[in-house]
């Protein structure tokens, strides 16, 4: 893989006795998608704090080669800010409006510049943490269940739309979910996380728009990977 955005190589973290990751490797490539997968308790979480630097306490190493954005399942937006303050804050043109009003083009949101959080609906407000991520224009774009509190048609618009942030601005990205068929739609690969560490790696076909067909295999070999029956909810 030419120089990838993230290296991790023989990582450990362990809380007290509990060794949550354990000797983990990990190669992103620079734009390429990748979805986590694992079942819950498996660290996944806890991969992408060690990641996105919220957690240094760890043995071996985590590298990513430049800027780091995350968007949680929570959209964690600061209630009294309006909406396009939000997707600015902390920016170095942190007052610079037209900025945040061409991140809220992207996410089809434009008329919501001047709301308060408060007022939005749930994909709205994670269409504004969509935005806020990338208007930092991330070399990586850690995304822990962005969609997991989101009704199934709103996760649908979701994933499209994320298609085409993506395409658009280029980022890697991370993506955990446990939702085996959103993985399917919109990485390149998919990688299952158990023991601490990776147990499995499935590499999607190119080109997209994949057809469902061709998902059907590795569906199976991921859910087999996960130790769900096929049917059964993941
Ligand atoms: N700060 C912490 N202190 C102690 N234990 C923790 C801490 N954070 C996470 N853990 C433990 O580490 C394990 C992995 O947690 P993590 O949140 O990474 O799992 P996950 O795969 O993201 O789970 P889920 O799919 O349910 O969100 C869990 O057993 C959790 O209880």
């Amino acid at each position: 893989m030419a120089s990838p955005v993230v290296e991790v190589r023989d990582l450990v973290k362990k809380f007290g006795d509990r060794t949550v990751l354990n000797r983990l490797n990990l190669d992103i490539g620079r734009g390429e998608f990748v979805a986590l997968l694992g079942r819950s308790g498996s660290g996944k979480s806890t991969l992408l704090k060690v990641l996105a630097g919220l957690d240094q306490e760890v043995e071996g190493t985590a590298s990513v080669g430049g800027t780091v954005s995350v968007a949680f399942q929570q959209p964690r937006l600061l209630p009294w800010r309006k909406v396009w303050r939000n997707i600015v804050l902390g920016l170095h043109q942190d007052n610079d409006r037209a900025v945040a009003e061409k991140a809220l083009a992207e996410v089809r949101l434009s008329e919501h510049a001047d709301k308060w959080p408060l007022t939005l609906s749930g994909g709205e407000a994670q269409r504004v943490s969509l935005a806020r991520a990338l208007v930092r224009e991330p070399d990586l774009l850690l995304l822990d269940e962005p969609f997991g509190a989101l009704d199934a048609l709103t996760r649908l618009a979701m994933h499209r739309l994320v298609e085409d942030l993506w395409r658009t601005h280029q980022p890697a990205v991370l993506l955990v979910t446990h939702d085996v068929d959103e993985a399917l739609v919109l990485a390149d690969r998919i990688l299952v996380l158990g023991e601490g560490h990776i147990v499995a790696e499935h590499v999607l076909g190119q080109p997209r728009p994949r057809k469902a067909a061709d998902h059907a295999e590795v569906r199976s070999r991921v859910l087999a990977d996960l130790g769900v029956t096929e049917g059964a909810p993941a």
